[in-house]
């Protein structure tokens, strides 16, 4: 796999951090992810692959004991809020002298400096800071984050991954490593540039939820059908609204124009009475294999079943029979192999992942029987 051979130790965060490490994982990277003491249960779930070290880093010696498995590493990701890691001692410059190759990545919502930096938030906050939560949502409603799809993941552990992957790549050229500042704030922008960059096209001229691509048009929206289910509509191109308006069985002679933003209240009366009156797999029969740009709208449920996703295996099931997406893109010779085996316990790597690192097994027992590691090892064998 692309990653095999880099080492990675995660300090569990709550769901940007964790996603970026399991990309790692997944391109084949060793990711360790180094958890709390005395906690019953992890709240990753995004652990797939992933090894787990309980320390507990209220302990001086638990910190010596990260910094060791850090300066032997390839990459450290740390969640935490700015100020934490250095609070610690194992800030960026005191582990990038030990090990110049180091390539130490700070996830955080707001970035390592400006006035926000120390602030707490969640993806909304990063969202809205970001510009983007202005744009989504309805006509006439209040905006609207799309779950925490956007600051969380495509700009925080996403992009941080791919910070991660150019700071090696980098790496292999200069031989060495450095500080990644990933504010989810930024990535999420990053990720909306087309936004800022298509102004001048005219797309978000009118008001939030009435523009072409944010619901405002009906040749791109949902629509129910007569089960109770949607179909997602993408025709924009004329000649896929020509599709469209054919395979709803209208004619175009009796319909206003397409760009007609005036007559767009009309057209969506006009799409939503006739949508209404076939279930979604009729509607399926209908359009798939044309250009009309309609779609199911598949649960999270449905999508293992549909033939162009079972054609592709964009998802599997893992031995705990949790549906996921398949990892992507699908490089041709050294492809992701996503584990499929259940998410590691707290604790359940600690001793094998210290014995690796060079730790004596007097060393390990003394740190355990001091409440400084924990060792879930039998936990795993139950
Ligand atoms: C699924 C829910 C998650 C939702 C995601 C949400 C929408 C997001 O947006 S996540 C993005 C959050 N932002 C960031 O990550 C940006 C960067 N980080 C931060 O800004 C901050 O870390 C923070 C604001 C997120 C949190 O601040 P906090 O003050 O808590 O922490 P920090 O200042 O960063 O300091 C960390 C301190 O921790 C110490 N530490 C670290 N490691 C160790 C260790 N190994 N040992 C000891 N100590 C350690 C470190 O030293 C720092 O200490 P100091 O402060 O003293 O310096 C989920 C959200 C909540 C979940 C639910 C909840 O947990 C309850 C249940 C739990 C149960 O187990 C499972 C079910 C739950 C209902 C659970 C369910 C879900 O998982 C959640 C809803």
């Amino acid at each position: 796999m692309a990653l095999t051979g880099v080492r990675v130790i995660e300090l569990a965060g709550l769901a940007p951090a964790p996603f970026c490490g399991m990309i790692l994982a997944d391109f084949g990277a060793r990711v360790i992810r180094v958890d709390r003491t005395k906690v019953a249960m992890t709240v990753d779930t995004q652990a797939r692959g992933k090894q787990s070290v309980a320390l507990n880093l209220k302990s001086p010696k638990a910190v010596a004991v990260l910094k060791r498995l850090c300066v032997q590493s390839d990459v450290v990701l740390e969640p935490y809020r700015k100020g934490v890691m250095e609070k610690m001692g194992l800030g960026p410059e005191d582990l990038l002298k030990e090990n110049p190759r180091l390539i130490y990545a700070r996830l955080t919502g707001y970035g390592q400096s400006g006035s926000y930096a120390r602030a707490a938030g969640h993806d909304i906050n990063y969202l809205a800071m970001s510009g983007l939560l202005s744009m989504l949502g309805r006509s006439s409603d209040k905006p609207y984050a799309p779950l925490n799809l956007v600051a969380d993941f495509a700009g925080g552990g996403l992009m941080c991954a791919f910070g991660i992957v150019l700071a090696l790549l980098e790496r292999s050229r200069s031989g060495q490593g450095q500080i990644i500042d990933a504010s989810m704030v930024e990535g999420a922008a990053y990720v909306g540039s087309f936004m800022w960059k298509s102004r001048s096209l005219g797309l978000w001229n009118r008001l939030r939820g009435e523009n072409m691509l944010d619901s405002g048009a009906p040749f791109y929206d949902t629509y129910r059908t007569s089960d109770g289910k949607y179909v997602a509509v993408g025709a924009i191109e004329p000649q896929f609204y020509a599709e469209l308006v054919r395979g709803l069985g209208l004619d175009d002679a009796d319909l206003p124009s397409q760009m007609s933003v005036s007559d767009w209240l009309q057209l969506r009366q006009t799409f939503t009475r006739v949508f209404a009156t076939k279930t979604q797999a009729e509607w399926g029969r209908i359009f798939d294999g044309t250009d009309a740009c309609v779609t199911p709208v598949l649960s999270l449920d449905e999508v293992l079943s549909h033939p162009h996703n079972q054609a592709r295996g964009s998802f599997f099931k893992d031995s705990q029979g949790e549906i996921s997406p398949r990892p992507a893109p699908i490089l041709s010779r050294s492809p992701a192999e996503a584990c499929r085996s259940r998410d590691p316990f707290i604790g359940e790597h600690t001793r094998a992942v210290l014995k690796e690192y060079g730790f004596e097994q007097a060393q390990i027992e003394q740190l355990l029987s001091a409440g400084i590691i924990e060792c879930n090892e039998a936990k795993a064998r139950l």
